[in-house]
């Protein structure tokens, strides 16, 4: 179609030359007739012109276009709803505009907000107008050309792999799955500032606009004109497009009208001629007809004689309303069935699975500010929900003002953490004409966000409640209803998906901090394998337990075997295991769950109940640990005290209660960026606690006892140290030292002496072999006979 583009744009690629483009393979379709005939009709069209600029896509988008192209995706009706979509967004934007200025709307069939479908069998084109917004030239480029998003390339690559093209309309790239369906297609925009431009691509790493001197003017708005592939002539049955509107399309709050056919009966004049003449040209039509002629005996002589005439069925065109525009967050919560809602979520969130919202919440809140909403916990997580949590704007909620869509950009309505939720809510308190701006500063929005953060919270709590998995009572658990198997396991899945966010939601919420604890889930030292909750912990506690206990790792498996965990494990206390990164900030946040306090068994304070003996071992071991903490002074060790933590483990090394746990140390120094000076400051005192039933420690007490200045005691204590700095989750400033210790150790207890110095390699040897080399190629025999000598020497 580029026959004869000027070229005058930077952007422009050589116009491929006519004959090479009729009748070429368009991306790998086979060529038929009509593809052919489409293109060389549009080129003559275009010879008309001399506007057209062509322009190549982004390379991202080229791929993408391939992918969808070449797709075996057998959903291809999504094209559809996308298409829809697009367009109700479009009318939103000029409606939203038209709050602040009347006079953009326009006149006559400009002021109807709609969306119009056009089907045209013959040429096997289909439309969807909308009167939106529109896209001026430069839109047209931007919009349909390139893919600003960051992470597209990855976005491409997933596509690639998985095959799934529900991701392209959750990655916000619809538009282009009209090529799913389609080899060729015109978008033909005006926007109120520009004039009316055609955009056309056939995905063939191309796209061409040009000015639109040839079509009917659209007044304001889009139309997408599909030419559809061969294979994909079904979408131009009317019951198709009524079948996917309903599917798809139901929650669209603009008419939907498609230009549809009807069967009418009509009267036309029977003229006995015509009559018979019609009953043997149209067998078909004849029997649809109907004499309608009647003896009209009671008339009177004089009056006039009626004309004669019949009934035919004849095929007309209306516009046809293809959706229920109403919303259905304005009706009765107790009359919208579970299979609304869900189809509702699915067409809100763009997510054409067939998975159920995990949970939802459809209320009216009244008082100072009164609005409804409707929120949803998806069923999964996005792929990229936590990856630039701090620095992205998401929201997810769409805000509506007396039934006006505002905007879906505000994140004032719910706290980050909660951005996951999708949803919706109308405000009748807010105002309608203002601007955006103006509106994020009014003070209903925090009124507002407090009463969405509750209802969202006490939706995802329902959801524990309602799994009987979750239940404490064994009866209720084991218990078989219908219902309670679709519940069982929810909460379940809704940690694995959404669990960050509420431990995120304890760091950043204070006022909301316990409500939030109330639905951490974490395993445990008892927990079996499954999730517990705080409450659980709690009714386990054992009589006289102040605490709660908890042990942060990389690992379950790893804590399982700390040290930490033995005394604790024997006398029955339950340990809670935290192995994700973000508990460590967490547990900086939730200090106390119901007046008990939190205690990290790795570090100092750890109370397990009165212990009578303390003084007396204290007392005891004076001598050693007076002489270890001296000995340690240089290694940023505080103190040596008596443990109450161990039993089969010499010692461990804890860390001071505000202090970075030895997990926490970890975490800071695995970041890239993180400041060595903070890192310093914050790293906790730390505490070398030493078990007194221990043989190692009494056998140490002794040697210190009887000689203090003992070298080799030194060398041992430091190993003992350092191995337990390592158990505790340290790492080790320096290793060398610690291992030239360990063998040190070994070599004692092979009994070789310290004395023994390693072989030294004899390189002579080398060098002898080398000159041996030559030498056996000259006189193999002496050679021989040097090396014997050479070993002798050695
Ligand atoms: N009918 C239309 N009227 C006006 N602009 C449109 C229309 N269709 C598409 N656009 C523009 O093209 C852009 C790209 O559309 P595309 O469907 O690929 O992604 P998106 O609509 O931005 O994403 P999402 O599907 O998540 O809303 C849109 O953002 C919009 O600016």
């Amino acid at each position: 179609f580029q026959a004869n583009a000027e070229a005058d744009s930077e952007e422009l690629v050589d116009p491929p030359k006519v004959e090479e483009k009729i009748g070429a393979v368009p991306n790998g379709l086979s060529t038929d007739s009509d593809v052919a005939k489409r293109e060389a009709e549009s080129i003559s069209k275009r010879s008309l012109r001399s506007n057209t600029e062509k322009f190549e896509f982004q390379a991202e988008v080229s791929r993408l276009m391939d992918i969808i192209i070449n797709s075996l995706y057998s959903n291809k009706d999504i094209f559809l709803r996308e298409l829809i979509s697009n367009a109700s967004d479009a009318l939103d934007k000029i409606r939203f505009l038209s709050l602040t200025d009347k006079e953009i709307l326009g006149e006559g069939d400009s002021t109807k907000l709609e969306i119009l479908i056009k089907l045209d069998k013959e040429k096997k084109i289909l439309s969807i107008r909308d009167r939106g917004i529109g896209m001026t030239k430069e839109d047209l480029i931007k919009n349909l050309g390139t893919i600003a998003k960051s992470g597209t390339s990855a976005f491409v690559e997933k596509m690639q792999t998985s095959g799934d093209l529900n991701l392209i309309g959750q990655f916000g790239v619809g538009f282009y799955s009209v090529y799913l369906v389609a080899d060729y297609v015109e978008v033909i925009s005006k926007h109120n500032d520009d004039k009316q431009y055609v955009w056309e691509s056939k995905a063939d790493g191309a796209f061409a606009i040009s000015e639109d001197t040839w079509n009917e003017p659209l007044g304001r708005g889009t139309e997408i004109r599909l030419h559809l592939r061969e294979e994909a002539g079904e979408y131009l049955e009317e019951n198709k497009l009524r079948e996917l509107v309903k599917k798809y399309s139901e929650f669209i709050n603009f008419p939907i009208n498609m230009w549809a056919s009807k069967e009418v009966d009509v009267e036309v004049p029977a003229d006995e001629d015509e009559s018979s003449d019609e009953e043997e040209s149209s067998s078909e039509s004849s029997s649809s007809e109907e004499e309608t002629e009647e003896e009209d005996t009671e008339k009177g002589e004089d009056e006039e004689k009626k004309p004669k005439t019949k009934k035919v069925k004849e095929t007309t065109y209306e516009w046809e309303l293809l959706n229920d525009v109403k919303a259905i967050w304005l009706r009765n919560p107790k009359e919208v069935t579970d299979e609304e809602y869900t189809k509702f979520y699915h067409s809100l969130a763009k997510d054409f699975s067939d998975e159920k919202p995990l949970a939802w919440s459809h209320f009216t809140a009244e008082g100072d500010v009164e609005f409804k909403a409707v929120l949803f916990v998806p069923p999964k997580a996005p792929h990229d929900l936590y990856e630039s949590y701090y620095n992205s704007n998401i929201s997810n909620l769409k805000l509506y003002v007396r039934r006006v869509f505002i905007s879906d950009e505000f994140d004032e309505l719910l706290p980050k953490y909660l951005s996951f939720l999708k949803g919706l809510i109308d405000s009748d308190t807010l105002p309608l004409n203002v601007s955006r701006e103006m509106l994020q500063q009014h003070a209903s929005l925090k009124t507002i966000k407090k009463k969405l953060i509750r209802k969202a919270l006490d939706m995802i709590r329902r959801i524990a409640d309602e799994d009987p998995d979750e239940s404490t009572d064994k009866d209720k658990k084991d218990e078989k209803s219908v219902d309670d198997d679709e519940k069982r396991g929810q909460y379940t899945k809704f940690w694995n998906e959404f669990g960050k966010s509420i431990k995120l939601g304890i760091v950043e919420d204070a006022t909301n901090r316990n409500r939030l604890a109330k639905l951490l889930r974490f395993e445990s030292t008892k927990s079996d394998g499954k999730l517990t909750s705080l409450d659980q912990y709690i009714s386990r506690m054992k009589p006289g337990q102040k605490d709660i206990f908890y042990l942060t790792g990389t690992s379950k498996e790893q804590l399982e075997k700390s040290p930490f965990l033995e005394r604790l494990k024997k006398k029955n206390f339950e340990v809670i295991f935290f192995t994700d990164p973000v508990d460590e900030y967490l547990m900086q946040y939730l200090m106390d769950y119901e007046d008990k306090k939190f205690q990290n068994v790795s570090k100092e304070g750890l109370k397990l109940g009165k212990d009578g003996k303390d003084k007396e071992l204290k007392e005891s071991f004076k001598d050693l640990t007076k002489w270890w903490k001296k000995a340690l002074s240089s290694d940023n060790v505080d103190d040596v005290k008596i443990s109450n933590r161990l039993d089969n483990t010499p010692c461990v090394v804890v860390t001071s209660k505000f202090g970075w746990s030895a997990n926490m140390e970890r975490i800071m120094q695995s970041q890239t960026l993180s400041d060595a000076s903070k890192q310093a400051y914050m790293r906790g005192k730390r505490v070398l606690e030493i078990n007194p039933r221990h043989p190692i420690i009494k056998e140490l007490r002794e040697r210190v006892v009887n000689n203090p200045e003992d070298e080799s005691v030194t060398q041992t204590a430091q190993l003992v140290y350092q191995t337990a700095l390592f158990e505790s989750g340290f790492s080790l400033n320096d290793p060398k030292d610690f291992t030239s210790r360990i063998y040190d150790s070994v070599r004692s207890s092979l009994n070789i002496s310290p004395e023994a110095a390693v072989e030294e390699e004899d390189d002579t040897e080398e060098i002898e072999a080398e000159s041996d080399k030559k030498e056996t190629t000259s006189a193999e025999g002496d050679a021989n006979d040097d090396n014997a000598d050479v070993r002798d020497e050695l």
